[in-house]
């Protein structure tokens, strides 16, 4: 297991429409709440009130003439903001970030799905987070088609200008997150998302359990 940098935990979920993220946070946050451990759940873009602002620029239906490298650089400016004002700071005290989605979507959604290249959206995302990276991701993988009948089946959730992309773009982000999950084997964890909430809350918690370990050793040992 690798060495935890600072002192809190940056853990992200990524996935496609509908892939259950905000299923799993709620589990993750159960399990954290259950361990007695300091936790904050955030998400990109958003999570802060100018990056919340960037992302109704982001996802509004009608923004159908947005250039994909401005997309590309409103998700990286959205994120800076969140990160120097929200993120940076609870790891800061200690406390366990759950982000659902960070720079890994830009990779994949930007970067591979629009087609601009995985290595030049992660040359601006260096920019905007100064070489920061999640300590543990978990990438759900669905299938686009079973993702998208979900939020459609799904209440309350409004549909999202990324939402009515073609079905091929959102074959194009699987791939992409594919690719993005072998470019960083020991950080992201690949959950098969056709399961039930609760396999998949298990497979989390497995990897998770030796890592919460570990953090709550070095908690009590600062
Ligand atoms: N493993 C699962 N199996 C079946 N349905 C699920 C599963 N996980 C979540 N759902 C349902 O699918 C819908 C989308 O789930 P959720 O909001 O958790 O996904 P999401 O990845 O956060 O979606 P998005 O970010 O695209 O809004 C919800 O109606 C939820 O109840
Ligand atoms: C962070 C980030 C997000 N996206 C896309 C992915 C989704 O389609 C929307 C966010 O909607 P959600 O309901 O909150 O999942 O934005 C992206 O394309 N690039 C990014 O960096």
């Amino acid at each position: 297991m690798k060495e935890i940098k600072g002192k809190g935990l940056f853990i992200t979920l990524e996935g496609g429409e509908g892939s259950g993220k905000t299923t799993m946070m709620q589990k993750l946050a159960e399990l954290l709440e259950h361990e007695g451990l300091a936790y904050i759940v955030t998400r990109e873009p958003g999570g802060i009130r100018i990056a919340e602002g960037i992302r109704e620029l982001l996802l509004h239906p009608d923004h159908t003439e947005m250039d994909v490298r401005t997309e590309a650089l409103l998700y990286a400016a959205a994120r800076r903001q969140h990160l120097v004002e929200k993120v940076e700071p609870a790891l800061e005290q200690g406390t366990i970030v759950l982000c659902d989605r960070f720079i890994d979507s830009s990779l994949a959604y930007q970067g591979y799905a629009r087609g601009i290249g995985i290595e030049e959206v992660l040359s601006i995302n260096a920019f905007a987070t100064e070489g920061r990276f999640p300590d543990y991701t978990f990438y759900l993988d669905i299938e686009p088609e079973v993702g998208l009948a979900r939020i459609a089946a799904g209440k309350g959730r409004e549909v999202n200008r990324l939402d009515l992309e073609a079905l091929h773009f959102h074959h194009q982000v699987r791939e992409g997150y594919r690719k993005v999950a072998a470019m960083y084997p020991e950080r992201i964890t690949v959950i098969d998302a056709s399961q039930t909430p609760e396999v998949m809350a298990e497979a989390v918690k497995l990897q998770l359990k030796p890592i919460l370990e570990v953090f709550r050793a070095n908690l009590l040992n600062k």
